[in-house]
């Protein structure tokens, strides 16, 4: 199996060098518009309970300035779900979120925490929003994504590319393998597997390489990178590695 991956653009940090101070610049619908017009596949925004990058506000911006796809990421309470429902994004991205985190540490605990997922994956669904659970690549979550009915998965990369950084190639290629593994795995229980976080243009190959995977969604690395060369190349230059690992 191998189809074109798509990219999704998370433009969080875009909200974040705005918020420092307090007023309009830089927008992040402006960066919306430029993803949509360089290429992009879909915008990817994590409306934190904390509100320290994307604001409410700026999720209808967003969807009234692009016609791309919106994934929502956001915790599991009973505040996000019913803006999810209020602003029906083409996806919802559960995520694990901690108040004190730098950022999101670890996959969404799908298994242990069935119970209190099952009600927003089935109201979610119910309303016509795809669901994604952003998961560490194991086969317990996965089973336990399909329990819950969860059409999609993000596996989050955080572990791979903090192995890259840290210059440990065998635990980089360890987690390489398990990303790879659970993404045939996905497919076997029919079940469209995504991944990121912390992919950059060093690191993001290999997990592109990965037939199975459909979707990766990159933002913090290509904010930083746009500092210097400005959005539009940095997703250009994103896109051309992703379409080399799979041509
Ligand atoms: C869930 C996730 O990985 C993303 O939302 C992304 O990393 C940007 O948000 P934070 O930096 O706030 O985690
Ligand atoms: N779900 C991962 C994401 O949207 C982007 O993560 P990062 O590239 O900002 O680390």
């Amino acid at each position: 199996m191998s189809q074109r991956l798509r990219l999704g653009v998370n433009i969080d940090h875009v909200a974040t060098i705005r918020n420092a101070r307090g007023g309009d610049h830089p927008d992040p619908v402006r960066a919306a518009e430029i993803v949509a017009a360089v290429g992009g596949d879909g915008i990817t925004a994590h409306l934190r309970e904390d509100r320290r990058h994307i604001r409410d506000a700026d999720l209808r911006r967003i969807q009234a300035a692009t016609d791309l796809p919106l994934n929502l990421e956001m915790a599991a309470t009973e505040e996000m779900l019913a803006i999810a429902l209020a602003h029906q994004p083409h996806a919802a991205c559960i995520v694990p979120e901690k108040r004190e985190e730098r950022t999101t540490e670890g996959g969404l605990d799908a298994a242990g925490l069935h119970n209190q997922l099952a009600p927003i994956v089935t109201r979610l669904s119910d309303a016509g929003i795809r669901v994604s659970l952003f998961i560490e690549a194991s086969e317990r979550q996965l089973e336990a994504a399909q329990r819950l009915g969860a059409p999609v998965v993000e596996f989050h990369t955080g572990e791979y590319a903090h192995a890259g950084l840290d210059g440990d190639a065998e635990r980089e290629a360890r987690e390489l393998d398990r990303i790879a593994r659970m993404s045939a795995l996905a497919r076997q229980l029919g079940i469209e597997p995504h991944a990121g976080h912390g992919l950059t243009y060093e690191n993001v190959k290999p997990i592109a390489a990965i037939a199975e995977l459909a979707e990766l969604n990159i933002g913090h690395y290509l904010v930083g990178e746009a500092v210097f060369v400005g959005l539009e190349a940095a997703v250009r230059r994103m896109r051309d590695l992703m379409d080399e690992a799979r041509p």
